[in-house]
């Protein structure tokens, strides 16, 4: 039976010492009966518990004093599962339930703040809300819990054991970045060296490591737990889910997708206007999605002007009279206007002609055929062919709408995520990952993130629009009145 020992630490931390499995801990591991899909627990050297700092008894107390503010009573009433059942497939429950532990402070906590080390890491594409989130992991950290190093890491996982690329953060290196597109600790692709990245997190002693980034990002984490672990190296690898194209399984959408929705809508607004601004005008507007065409898809809906859209998973013929071109040309003859949207990756579901996509990119991803110019000169000779003098004006947005700032919803994602990152390192979590979950934050076991996938030829990990059982691709059918294109002849 454990005695609860406690006593004022010489910085006013309260220390309770005994072995961490009393926690919550013992409670996930035996509640794994009611279809827990728990985190990976820290284990290691330090077998201290400790208060959390945020735990205060005066009203008057706040962040801005250095003291608790979170009372007692509040602790006490945090704290359970999320059912997690509108995440998962049937195939997967099986009948089941699925939950998953939610991100929120813990009152006991299993690192000593002052000794922790703390660094953040951007990986992948850029996606609006980059800086919200490395600015809120700073702010958590350091107002939150009192953490005295916190680093930034440049240009992605390779930035880990290059030279150069460690930054100490202070309060003036975030004061303003969230305002900001992009990422101020830049980004990059490839350079994923499981050897050098851990040998350079045990040299620097960081025993918290924040990775913000998509699928690719997320199963280098799942390797540098394993990793870590195995050379007794005692840190929580806490990844928080970023992915534009919203590709990852599980989460109910990633920060960034929500404004990235909202700007196409600027380029979709000005295609409608060129379109129905001439005879036979057509506006074509290329969105991102490398193999899930989810922004085309909600930009679509959305906008309700969009008479076609075109995404990877969506299959399709251009020639023949079942196909995308005729299906232009009519529109064109009966309303003299059209508006489509592609995604990037749309030469997928072409089944007519070899658009391949050829060639990979630093980290091994897809590069793409470019089926945005395909078909602005596909249409144009069709047309013309049919004797339809079309003028058709291609807009490609693509980096634009992926560089802007968050939008205040995406923001409060982004706030909300952090912050629960680093509640689960400290609460003793490591090889999860913090993701909108039933609009909770739940955290994700990124072992699970790695081989779970959703929608059909999905690989594991990843997340695709499902044309056969997905409500919303039949509401953009509705929506924009365009055929299936499914039954080819
Ligand atoms: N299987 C893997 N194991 C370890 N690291 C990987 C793996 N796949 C990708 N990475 C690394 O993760 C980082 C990001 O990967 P990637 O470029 O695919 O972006 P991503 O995280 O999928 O984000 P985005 O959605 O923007 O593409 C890169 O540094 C890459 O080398
Ligand atoms: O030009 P980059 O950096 O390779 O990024 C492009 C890719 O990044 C993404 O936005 C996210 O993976 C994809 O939609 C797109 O194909």
């Amino acid at each position: 039976m454990f005695t609860f020992l406690t006593r004022k630490s010489p910085l006013g931390l309260i220390r309770a010492i005994g072995t961490y499995d009393i926690i919550e801990h013992k409670a996930i591991i035996s509640d794994q009966s009611i279809g827990l899909l728990p985190p990976k627990l820290l284990t290691g050297t330090s077998n201290e518990i400790y208060i959390n700092p945020m735990l205060g008894n005066g009203y008057k107390n706040d962040v801005n004093s250095g003291q608790g503010f979170i009372p007692e009573a509040i602790f006490s009433k945090l704290g359970g599962y999320i059912n997690a059942n509108s995440a998962f497939s049937n195939d997967f429950l099986q009948g089941k339930s699925a939950y998953l532990v939610k991100g929120y402070p813990r009152k006991q906590i299993i690192m000593n703040p002052q000794k922790v080390k703390a660094c953040i890491v951007t990986c992948g594409g850029l996606c609006p809300g980059l800086n919200v989130v490395i600015r809120e992991l700073y702010m958590t950290l350091h107002y939150n819990y009192g953490v005295p190093e916190i680093y930034g890491i440049r240009d992605g996982y390779k930035g880990f054991y290059t030279p150069g690329c460690l930054q100490e953060f202070n309060t003036s290196t975030v004061h303003d970045i969230h305002l900001k597109g992009g990422t101020i600790l830049r980004t990059s692709r490839g350079g994923w060296d499981k050897d050098k990245i851990s040998n350079s997190i045990i040299n620097n002693g960081f025993n918290q490591i924040y990775i913000i980034g998509g699928d690719g990002t997320h199963r280098g984490i799942a390797s540098l737990v394993n990793e870590l672990s195995s050379k007794g190296h005692f840190a929580s690898v806490v990844g928080v889910t970023k992915t534009i194209d919203n590709d990852i399984p599980i989460i109910d959408r990633s920060f960034g997708f929500d404004t990235s929705v909202e700007e196409a809508q600027k380029a979709i607004d000005s295609a409608d206007i060129e379109a129905n601004s001439i005879e036979n005008g057509v506006g074509l507007v290329k969105l991102m999605g490398r193999n899930s065409g989810f922004i085309a898809l909600h930009s679509s809906i959305a906008n309700r002007n969009v008479n076609l859209c075109l995404i990877p998973e969506s299959d399709y013929e251009l020639e023949g009279p079942n196909g995308v071109y005729a299906y232009i040309a009519n529109r064109l003859k009966v309303k003299s206007h059209a508006v489509i949207v592609v995604a990037e990756g749309a030469a997928t579901g072409c089944k007519d002609q070899d658009l391949r996509n050829t060639g990979k990119d630093a980290s091994g991803n897809l590069a793409l055929y470019d089926i945005g110019k395909h078909l602005k000169d596909g249409i144009a000779k069709y047309c013309k062919n049919q004797g339809i003098d079309v003028t058709l004006k291609y807009i490609d947005p693509t980096y634009m709408i992926r560089s802007i700032p968050a939008n205040s919803t995406d923001k409060k994602l982004c706030t909300m995520l952090a912050q629960a990152a680093v509640h689960g390192a400290f609460a003793g979590f490591t090889g999860f990952s913090v993701g909108l979950v039933a609009n909770q934050i739940a955290y994700l076991p990124v072992d699970l993130m790695t081989k779970i996938y959703e929608g059909k030829n999905a690989s594991p990990g990843q997340r695709k629009v499902d044309v056969d059982n997905n409500m919303m691709w039949w509401k953009l059918m509705s929506s924009t009145g365009q055929p299936s294109f499914r039954n080819l002849v």
